[in-house]
């Protein structure tokens, strides 16, 4: 079976696929300094609890933070006997080079999910990945990635107002029930929430002028749902996005081997 690995900034995902679903899928936050046995513990206990006996044989990884590698290689060896596939590095094959600027490192969940989407649904896509940052990322007609947008992400606003003034306090994201806040938190929420609906219709908007076809917007990443309650902007939201995109990858080198 295969272990699929996705470590953002904030949350490492594993997931397990069996060659035709995933049997399970486990988060974790990330941080650099857990070790192989370390995750190697945490994942027996899981399978234990969850009464699943598999015998993991192959492993890939797309890692936003590149500390982390190192003990993922290293789990990956000691408990799987396997080399990791890892995306974004030279030996890692992409069904499609992206076409950037030279010597632009483009993050590798990037590059994951617009595989993923233009496998779904073809070209001319703006993918959007609800993350630590809110990344947009535009795939061409042939499935290239051909640049985005960063934007801070959702919670990591909220944690900016709360870091540099005083009197904000630490609030979590929320549709709130007017725009107009009664109070601090309401207020804040207010701000981050239409404020957010704004940035990515907005970033829609101006990438939708900047290229001549149509194009579908994707989202992903576990906030998609509360903004979707108001806005149009999203023709499909998937959460299954990154993790179809590794299992994708991981199928196009093995075949291209
Ligand atoms: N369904 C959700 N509701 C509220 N917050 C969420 C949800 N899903 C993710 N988040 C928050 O969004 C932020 C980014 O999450 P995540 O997608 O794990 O980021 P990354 O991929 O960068 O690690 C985190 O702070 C996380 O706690
Ligand atoms: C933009 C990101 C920080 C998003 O990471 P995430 O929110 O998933 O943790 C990551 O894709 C990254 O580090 N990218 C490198 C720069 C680039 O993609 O152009
Ligand atoms: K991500």
């Amino acid at each position: 079976m295969l272990l699929a690995i996705d470590c953002g900034n904030t949350n490492t995902v594993f997931a397990i696929w069996d060659g035709a679903r995933f049997i399970a899928t486990w988060r974790i936050a990330t941080d650099h300094k857990r070790t192989a046995d370390e995750y190697f513990v945490w994942l027996s206990s899981l399978l234990l609890l969850n009464r699943l006996e598999v015998k993991i044989e192959e492993v890939i990884i797309s890692s936003t933070v590149p500390r982390v590698v190192f003990n993922l290689r290293v789990l990956s060896n000691r408990y799987f006997d396997c080399r990791p596939l890892v995306v974004g590095k030279p030996e890692c094959l992409l069904p499609h080079a992206p076409r950037v600027d030279q010597g632009t490192t483009v993050g590798p969940d990037r590059l994951v999910n617009t595989a993923g989407a233009f496998d779904r649904h073809g070209g001319d896509l703006i993918v959007v990945d609800f993350g630590t940052a809110t990344t947009f990322d535009v795939v061409d007609h042939d499935g290239a990635y051909i640049g985005g947008v960063i934007a801070p992400g959702v919670n990591l606003s909220l944690e900016a107002l709360h870091a540099a003034a005083a009197a904000l306090p630490h609030v979590d994201v929320s549709r709130p029930a007017q725009a107009i806040g009664t109070n601090t938190v309401a207020c804040m929420q207010s701000g981050v929430y239409w404020g957010y609906i704004g940035l990515v219709e907005g970033i829609v908007r101006e990438v939708r002028k900047e290229r001549e076809r149509p194009m579908k917007v994707i989202a992903t990443g576990g906030l998609a749902p509360l903004f979707a309650q108001d806005t149009e902007v999203f023709d499909s939201i998937e959460d299954d996005l990154t993790m179809h995109g590794l299992v994708l990858i991981h199928d196009y080198n093995k075949e291209n081997a």
